[in-house]
């Protein structure tokens, strides 16, 4: 007989800790199993010219679809964030020096921060959503950013962008367009909405 877990439950396709603290915040019952697949070689596949948000999506959408196979059920929620800024495309940074990288690129440009999620189930897409938000960045100087790194490194080498908006990667920012959990790294509202449309969340 399988556990009320194993039927009806969700499922979140993520090892990501700020997705695990916005659905934890939010009062959502879930249980993790993260996705287990080579995020950049499903982006290389889809090629250097794909949209950031459309890479989003299907990176969200090949988390969720891995993680069904473990829990053909449930609902499960898979998600993902990404970075363009000035034509290119950024995941986390692998190492400190390449934290410096982004950060010295991000400059004084305009980053914009991609983040999609899709909920499936049996291996169906049942909803999906990415969402944008316009970060406007400061001019960053190498002081400020060996500093910052200094506080911040290796806490935000989980973080595409190199910040956590809820700690010091605010001072990255001049001003900040878009929603809040879609720069902490999920639509969360349209995550929500999804839940109760499918009878996962009282209205
Ligand atoms: N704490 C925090 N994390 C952020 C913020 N903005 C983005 N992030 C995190 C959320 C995700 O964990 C990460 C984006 O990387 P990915 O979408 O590849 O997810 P990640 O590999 O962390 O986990 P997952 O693929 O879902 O298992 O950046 C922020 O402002 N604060």
């Amino acid at each position: 007989m399988a556990s009320q877990s194993e039927t009806g439950g969700l499922v979140l396709a993520s090892k990501s800790a700020s997705r695990r603290a916005m659905l934890d915040a939010a009062g959502v019952a879930y249980r993790s199993i993260p996705a287990d697949l080579d995020e950049r070689a499903l982006e290389a596949q889809l090629g250097p010219a794909a949209r950031p948000q459309t890479v989003a999506l299907e990176l969200a959408r090949a988390k969720a679809l891995s993680v069904c196979l473990q829990a053909p059920e449930e609902l499960v929620l898979g998600s993902d964030s990404l970075v363009e800024c000035g034509g290119r495309r950024f995941d986390k940074p692998a190492c400190r020096s390449d934290a410096v990288e982004h950060l010295r690129f991000f400059s004084g440009k305009v980053m914009h921060l991609h983040s999609a999620a899709v909920i499936a189930r049996g291996g169906e897409v049942l909803r999906s959503q990415v969402s944008v938000a316009s970060l406007q960045v400061a001019q960053l100087s190498d002081r400020f950013i060996e500093d910052y790194l200094d506080h911040e490194w290796p806490a935000v080498s989980g973080c595409v962008g190199v910040f956590r908006i809820e700690g010091r990667g605010v001072q990255l920012f001049r001003a900040i367009e878009g929603d809040h959990f879609t720069v902490l790294g999920m639509p969360l509202l349209a995550v929500l909405q999804f839940l109760r449309e499918l009878g996962a969340l009282s209205p």
